[in-house]
């Protein structure tokens, strides 16, 4: 039996002190849940208080994204020792969002300033490694766009990215401390859920991705997230599919009440 895991990425929200009421108001609301492992990704700004205000809660923390090197000359960029150092337990590598992979259309985002973001495959494998030598435990997300899905291409794509992602990663660290998350891009943050079989059959290719790099055994160990307009009210049917260990929630994780049900529907 998997254990279920609930993350609530908070993308660009929540200021210093927003997050702090945020953990004090959720702190009791997901006391006892001992059964499913429950994880915020603050900004990295709120990272470290955030972290220091869950301590003895069982709530953890997660940074939304590293770079690869440790330290140097790298402005702007944050590295995996700094992220444990700030408190956290696991890292966000390949949302849609930093690989510049976005549902909606953003005003203002030109073709040029979306390469800003630009995360690539090979760039999502090298911070898997790093996170993992590290010792932070990758959320490795992966999923299609509309004109992907649209053009009959969404389990080729999930197939690349997780192939990709997983490159020279040995098998222990895989079973041990690797997560993925399926978050078919058109979903995130539209309203549009994808229905719950659907979400189901893709997180069983990527099962079959990972039996096929690295056998049963590896694969059926492998906690596989699905995101996208995950809410209270849908959470129950999606975390019932067979190869649905948890939920990466955006939108719904900003509120303590609204996060505190889907972590409850988890629970159960
Ligand atoms: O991108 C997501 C989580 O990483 C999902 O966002 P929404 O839940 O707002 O659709």
């Amino acid at each position: 039996m998997r254990k279920k895991i609930i993350a609530g990425n908070w993308k660009l929200n929540k200021t210093v002190s927003e997050a702090l009421a945020f953990a004090e108001a959720l702190a009791p609301l997901v006391a006892g849940k001992d059964g499913v492992d429950i994880v915020i990704c603050p900004p990295y700004t709120a990272l470290y208080s955030v972290s220091q205000a869950f301590q003895g809660t069982g709530v953890a923390t997660a940074a939304q994204g590293l770079f690869w090197k440790p330290s140097g000359a790298y402005t702007s960029y944050v590295s995996a020792p700094l992220i444990l150092d700030a408190g956290a337990k696991y890292v966000l590598i390949g949302h849609s969002e930093t690989r510049g992979r976005f549902g909606v259309a953003e005003e203002g985002l030109t073709p040029d300033l979306l390469k800003a973001f630009g995360e690539t495959d090979s760039g999502v494998n090298v911070k898997t490694h790093a996170a993992l030598q590290a010792g932070l435990i990758p959320i490795v997300c992966i999923g299609e766009t509309l004109a992907e899905r649209k053009d009959g291409s969404t389990d080729a794509i999930v197939r690349d990215q997780v192939t990709k992602a997983l490159d020279g990663v040995s098998s222990d660290l895989v079973r041990s401390q690797l997560i993925f998350a399926y978050e078919p891009v058109w979903a995130i943050g539209t309203g549009e859920v994808c229905a719950a079989d659907e979400a189901g059959r893709v997180c069983g290719v990527v099962r079959k991705t990972i039996e096929s790099l690295y056998g049963a055994d590896v694969a059926n160990a492998v906690r596989i997230q699905y995101g996208g307009s995950m809410k209270p009210d849908n959470a129950a049917e999606l975390l019932a599919q067979e190869h649905i260990d948890g939920g990466l929630i955006g939108g719904a994780s900003l509120k303590p009440a609204d996060f505190a049900a889907i972590v409850a529907a988890a629970a159960v």
